[in-house]
C-alpha cells in the first residue's frame, strides 16, 4: 500500500470514529435535555434529586465527550501479523463502542493501550507495527510507522525512541505558553512512571526537559482511569512551584478529560491564604528546618501561663484567689490537649475555684448545682475573661505566628533566632505557610468550630440515610450512597470534590503528586505529608536544579522519615537542542557532580554568548527581543538585577509571563517553564545551580549576555563553540 492508500483507509476509519463521538454526544445532549425537560418545579424532593444527579452525571460525561474532539485518535498498533489475520486496535482520547458493544477506540490508559507506549523493537510486546496517526481537525494529514522485525534488531534500537517522527513534529513546534498533552508520543520511560501502582511513594528523578511534570499530570489522569473509586471521592492533589506554574499546567488535564484535580503551590496550601512573598535565603532556612516543629510547639506553651503567685480577681467587694497550685495543676491537664481545646479545660478548673472561693467567702452552701450556676456567671464578667485571655489566649495561626515574630521575648521562648523579628503586619511568606499549617496542629479548632463541626456531622449522618433510602426506593443501590449524599448536599456538580477540597485545611487527598519536588523544605514536606496519611505520592523533582537554600541536596534526607520510596529516572530531555544541553552539562557537572545530564533528542543552534557593558546592554537586549521572532522569547535574571533589566522591558513586565511574546523572569520563576527563545542576563551573578536552571529553559536558542567575566564553567563550552 502507497502512502495516499494508508493515509485514505486510516481517515475512513477516523471518519467512523468521529460519527461514532458524535453520536455518543447527540444522545448524552439529549438525555441531559430531557433530564432538564423533567425539571419543571414542583415534584417530590426525591425526585427532584433524582433529576439532578442523572442531569450532573450527563453533564459531566458531555464536558468530557468535548475534550477530545481534538486528536481523538492518535495511534494504532497491530498484533499479529500486518495482513486480515492480525488484530489492529486504535488508541485513542477515550474509549468507544460501537452499538454491538465491540470496542472501537481504546482508552489510551486502558492495559491494552499499554503496548502502543511500551513496545521497542527488542521487547516488541507482541506488536508488529505501531502507527501514528496525525491529524488536522479531523483530517488525517499523516501516518508514522514502525515495524517491529525482530529479525533487525541493532543495538542502538535497544533505547529508540516512541514514534521518533511523531515525536520530532511535536518537539519541533513553537511553544505557545501552556503546557499540552503528549497522549500521543509518550515514551517507554515516561510509560513506566505514568502507569506505575498507585500505592506508596514515587520518586521520579529527571533532568531539565525530560517530561517529570508532563509525566506525572498524565499519571495522574491514568490513576483517575484506573482507579477511579479509590480516587474521585478524596480527590488528587498536584503541587506546584508558584502559581505561573499552576497556569502554564492547568490546561494539561482537562485536555485529558479530567477537571477534579486541585493544583496547589505550597503558599497556598492553608486555605484562605495565597502567600507569595520569599524570605532571605537565612531565615528561609530557619523557617524550613525540622527544628521549627519543636519551636512552634515552645511557643504554644508559652501562651499558656500561671501567675507567678495566686491568681486574684477582684469582683466588686470581693476579690477572688485561685491559689497558684491550683493554677499550676489546671494547666498541667490542660496542656495535654491541643492549646484551645485545653484552653477550655483551662477555664473550666479556674472557674471552678473560683466559684467555691466564692462561695465560701459568702458562707453559701457548697450546693453542686449552685456552683455549676455560679460559674457560668463568674464567665460573664468581664475580669475573668480578661485574666483567661492573659494567661490562656484563643488563638488562630495567624494570630500566633504574627505575634510571635514579631516579639522579641517570644522568639526567645521558643528558643528562636531574633533574626526572624519582624513587624505585626508583614506580609505572609511562602515560608510562613507550613507554619501556619503547624500551628493549626498544635492549636487545634476553636471549641466554636468544634460545635459547629459535630452539628455538621450530624447533618450529614441524616444525608446519607436520606441517600439510602432515595436510592434502596428507586432500585439504585449499586450508587454509592455516600457519594450520592455528597452530590445532594453540594445542589448540584458545582461543588465538587476538588472545590471541597481545597476549602479544607484538614482534607485527605488520595494521591498527591508534588513537582519541582525539590524545592520543597523540611517543613513543607512535613505539611504536604498531613494531606496524605496513605502516602500514596508521585514526587517529581531534580536534584540539580534545587535552588532553595532550604530545599533537598538527597531525597532520602526528605523523604526517610516518613516512607519508603521507590525511584524512577528519566533520562531523555525533549526540550533543548543537545548544542545547549552540552553547555548545560558542564555547568551540573560543577554544582552536582553526582547527578548524569540527561541526553538530548534533537541537535540545534550552539548558544550564543555576547559580552555587554552597561551602556551596550538596552541596545543588544533591545536587538534580541525585537527582532521579529516566530515563538516566544524570556529574559531570565537575578532576582537582584530585576529592576534594572524591567526597566529596560516596559512590555514584557506589564504582560502576563505566559502570555506576552518577550517575558521577563528571575529565575526562581522560571522554574518548570520554557520557552523558544532565553536571554540569560548576568549569568556571573548566578548561584551554579540558578545558571543551570536558567540555560535549560530554551527550546531553540540560547543568548548569553556578561559583563564580568563568564562563570568558569561557561567558558569551557564557549571555546568549544
Ligand atoms: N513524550 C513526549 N512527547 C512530546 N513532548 C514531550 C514528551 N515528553 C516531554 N515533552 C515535552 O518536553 C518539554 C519538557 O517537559 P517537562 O516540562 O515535563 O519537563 P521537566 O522534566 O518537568 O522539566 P524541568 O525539570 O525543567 O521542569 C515539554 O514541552 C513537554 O511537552
Amino acid at each position: 500500500m502507497n502512502p495516499r492508500q494508508d493515509i485514505q483507509l486510516e481517515q475512513d476509519r477516523v471518519s467512523v470514529l468521529y460519527h461514532r463521538l458524535d453520536t455518543v454526544r447527540e444522545r448524552t445532549e439529549q438525555a441531559l435535555a430531557a433530564e432538564h425537560a423533567r425539571g419543571e418545579p414542583g415534584g417530590t424532593r426525591q425526585a427532584r434529586v433524582e433529576r439532578e444527579i442523572a442531569a450532573g452525571e450527563y453533564a459531566r460525561r458531555l464536558a468530557h465527550l468535548n475534550a477530545v474532539e481534538r486528536g481523538l485518535c492518535f495511534g494504532r498498533i497491530d498484533l499479529g501479523r500486518l495482513d486480515e489475520s492480525g488484530e489492529a486496535l486504535y488508541i485513542g482520547r477515550i474509549g468507544l463502542r460501537n452499538d454491538d458493544h465491540e470496542t472501537v477506540l481504546v482508552d489510551w490508559r486502558a492495559p491494552a493501550a499499554r503496548p502502543f507506549y511500551a513496545a521497542t523493537p527488542s521487547a516488541p510486546a507482541g506488536l508488529v507495527r505501531r502507527r501514528h496517526l496525525r491529524t488536522k481537525g479531523r483530517t488525517v494529514v499523516g501516518v508514522d510507522d514502525e515495524i517491529f522485525d525482530l529479525a533487525k534488531i541493532s543495538d542502538g534500537d535497544r533505547n529508540a525512541l516512541v514514534g521518533e517522527a511523531a515525536l520530532l513534529a511535536a518537539l519541533e513546534r513553537g511553544r505557545t505558553g501552556r503546557m499540552g498533552d503528549v497522549v500521543a508520543t509518550i515514551q517507554t520511560e515516561q510509560d513506566r512512571v505514568i502507569r506505575s501502582g498507585l500505592h506508596g511513594t514515587l520518586v521520579v528523578q529527571g533532568g531539565p526537559g525530560t517530561g517529570k511534570t508532563v509525566a506525572a499530570l498524565h499519571r495522574a489522569a491514568y490513576l483517575l482511569y484506573t482507579y477511579r473509586d479509590a480516587l474521585e471521592r478524596r480527590g488528587v492533589l498536584v503541587v506546584g512551584p508558584n502559581a505561573i506554574f499552576s497556569r502554564y499546567i492547568e490546561q494539561v488535564l482537562p485536555a485529558l478529560g479530567e477537571t477534579d484535580v486541585v493544583l496547589s503551590s505550597v503558599g497556598e496550601l492553608f486555605p484562605g491564604l495565597a502567600a507569595t512573598h520569599v524570605d532571605p535565603p537565612e531565615i528561609a532556612v530557619i523557617k524550613g528546618d525540622l527544628a521549627m516543629a519543636e519551636a512552634m510547639a515552645r511557643a504554644v506553651a508559652d501562651r499558656q501561663r500561671v501567675p507567678k503567685k495566686d491568681l486574684e480577681i477582684e469582683l466588686g467587694a470581693l476579690t477572688l484567689v485561685v491559689p497558684h497550685a491550683v493554677c499550676v495543676q489546671a494547666r498541667k491537664r490542660a496542656s495535654r490537649h491541643p492549646h484551645n481545646v485545653g484552653r477550655k479545660l483551662f477555664t473550666l478548673d479556674l472557674l471552678r475555684a473560683l466559684a467555691r472561693d466564692e462561695a465560701r467567702q459568702l458562707d453559701a452552701p457548697d450546693d453542686p448545682e449552685d456552683l455549676e450556676y455560679a460559674r457560668k456567671l463568674l464567665w460573664q464578667e468581664p475580669q475573668v475573661k480578661a485574666a483567661v485571655d492573659g494567661l490562656w489566649p484563643a488563638l488562630t495561626p495567624y494570630r500566633l505566628v504574627a505575634e510571635l515574630f514579631a516579639d522579641g521575648e517570644r522568639l526567645a521562648a521558643a528558643k528562636l533566632s531574633q533574626a526572624l523579628l519582624r513587624p505585626l503586619d508583614a506580609p505572609w511568606t511562602v515560608d510562613d505557610v507550613p507554619l501556619l499549617d503547624e500551628a493549626a496542629e498544635l492549636l487545634g479548632e476553636e471549641p466554636r468550630t468544634q460545635a459547629e463541626r459535630r452539628a455538621a456531622e450530624r447533618a450529614r449522618a441524616e444525608e446519607e440515610l436520606y441517600a439510602r433510602e432515595v436510592l434502596t426506593i428507586t432500585g439504585q443501590e449499586d450508587i454509592d450512597a455516600a457519594a450520592f449524599a455528597d452530590w445532594h448536599h453540594d445542589q448540584g456538580p458545582d461543588r465538587s470534590t476538588a472545590s471541597r477540597a481545597v476549602a479544607d485545611r484538614a482534607w485527605i487527598y488520595g494521591h498527591v503528586i508534588v513537582d519541582e519536588a525539590q524545592e520543597l523544605s523540611a517543613m513543607a514536606w512535613r505539611m504536604v505529608m498531613r494531606r496524605v496519611p496513605t502516602r500514596s505520592m508521585t514526587i517529581v523533582g531534580d536534584l540539580g536544579q534545587t535552588g532553595s537554600p532550604a530545599g533537598a541536596r538527597s531525597w532520602g534526607e526528605m523523604l526517610d522519615g516518613y516512607v519508603r520510596w521507590r525511584e524512577e529516572r528519566l533520562t531523555v530531555n525533549y526540550r533543548s537542542p543537545k548544542e545547549i544541553m552540552d553547555v548545560a552539562a558542564a555547568v551540573l557537572h560543577e554544582v552536582a557532580p553526582d547527578q548524569e545530564p540527561p541526553r538530548s533528542v534533537r541537535h540545534g543552534e550552539p548558544p550564543h554568548f555576547i559580552q555587554v557593558t552597561p551602556q551596550t546592554l538596552p541596545n543588544v537586549l533591545a536587538g534580541l527581543v525585537d527582532t521579529p521572532a516566530d515563538g516566544r522569547i524570556a529574559v531570565i535574571t537575578t532576582a537582584e538585577r530585576y529592576a534594572e533589566v524591567a526597566a529596560l522591558l516596559p512590555k514584557a513586565v506589564r504582560l502576563d509571563p505566559l502570555d506576552s511574546p518577550v517575558a521577563l523572569l528571575t529565575v526562581t520563576r522560571s522554574k518548570g517553564l520554557e520557552f523558544d527563545e532565553v536571554v540569560v542576563v548576568a549569568p556571573e551573578e548566578m548561584a551554579g545551580r540558578e545558571l543551570y536552571v536558567a540555560i535549560t529553559r530554551a527550546t531553540r536558542r540560547l543568548t548569553v549576555l556578561h559583563q564580568g567575566e563568564l562563570p568558569a564553567t561557561l567558558r569551557g563550552a564557549t571555546r568549544g563553540v
